[in-house]
């Protein structure tokens, strides 16, 4: 497919400190795979936008993606009093400038891990941090914060799909097993999602929707972490690019 047939599919960046400053980055793994499983080319936005620029910047594409970052959303956002650090302001801003021009504008959202719980938080929904559970959590959905980077995406565990969902048909199956990166999960369901998969613990592990002309895809796993070890990562990503073209010939 010629690189002007493909879809255009802007990649959310977050705030890091690069040799002694603020840089706006993304991880290759997730443009990578927005490249080489999505077919699409993978634009990065940078996280500084007023309303009109994310408009601006979702009206130059087809469809966005909101990746994971180990940053947490700021508990304001939705409603709590305290969260734990690290936080990206930034990164929260701009993530909710986006979904919102992606929605009104009738363009695709695509989230992972982190990306899904800001769309949730942007539809009214909240969050919930494990490690503030009284109780000895009955599934651990994070490594332990000292794991290595493979230890960390080496953590998995089993997810149940919703039968007749659309990650049902995207997968095939009735039950896959992911890795697991996070510390929060959603806590109330924001507007319009549908559960797709929950953990064995009720967790939910992916939500979609459609908002209009839009379509809403996330999952808490990371389909982009060496989705060519796991069918139903890829299926992932050949699902993102099927609606990401379909929105870029509307
Ligand atoms: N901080 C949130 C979101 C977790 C998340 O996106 N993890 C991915 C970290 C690795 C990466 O940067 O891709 C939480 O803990 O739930």
């Amino acid at each position: 497919m010629s690189s002007t047939a493909k879809p255009v599919i802007g990649v959310i960046s977050c705030t890091r400190p690069v040799e002694g400053e603020d840089a706006y980055i993304v991880k290759t793994r997730y443009v990578n795979a927005v490249a080489r499983y999505a077919n699409a080319v993978p634009l990065i936005c940078p996280s500084i936008a007023t309303e009109g620029d994310a408009a601006a910047m979702v009206a130059r594409l087809d469809a966005i993606l909101l990746t994971g970052s180990n940053s947490n959303m700021e508990p304001h956002h939705y409603g709590a009093e305290a969260g734990r650090t690290p936080f990206d302001p930034g990164r929260d801003s701009m993530s909710a400038l986006l979904i919102k021009a992606a929605l009104a504008a009738g363009k695709p959202v695509f989230g992972i891990c982190r990306g899904l719980q800001e769309i949730n938080v942007a539809l009214g929904g909240t969050l919930v941090d494990q490690r503030d559970a009284t109780d000895q959590p009955s599934l651990q959905h994070h490594a332990p914060e000292d794991a290595s980077l493979e230890e960390m995406f080496g953590h998995s565990h089993s997810v149940e799909i919703v039968p007749g969902t659309p990650l049902a048909d995207i997968t095939g199956a009735q039950s896959i097993d992911i890795n697991s990166v996070h510390f929060q999960t959603l806590g109330r369901l924001g507007k319009d999602l549908v559960v797709n998969a929950r953990a064995a613990d009720g967790v939910v592990e992916a939500v979609s929707a459609t908002s209009g002309a839009a379509t809403i895809l996330a999952v808490q796993w990371h389909p982009e972490w060496h989705p060519e070890k796991r069918p139903h990562d890829l299926a992932f990503w050949r699902k993102v690019g099927e609606i990401a073209r379909s929105a870029a010939r509307r």
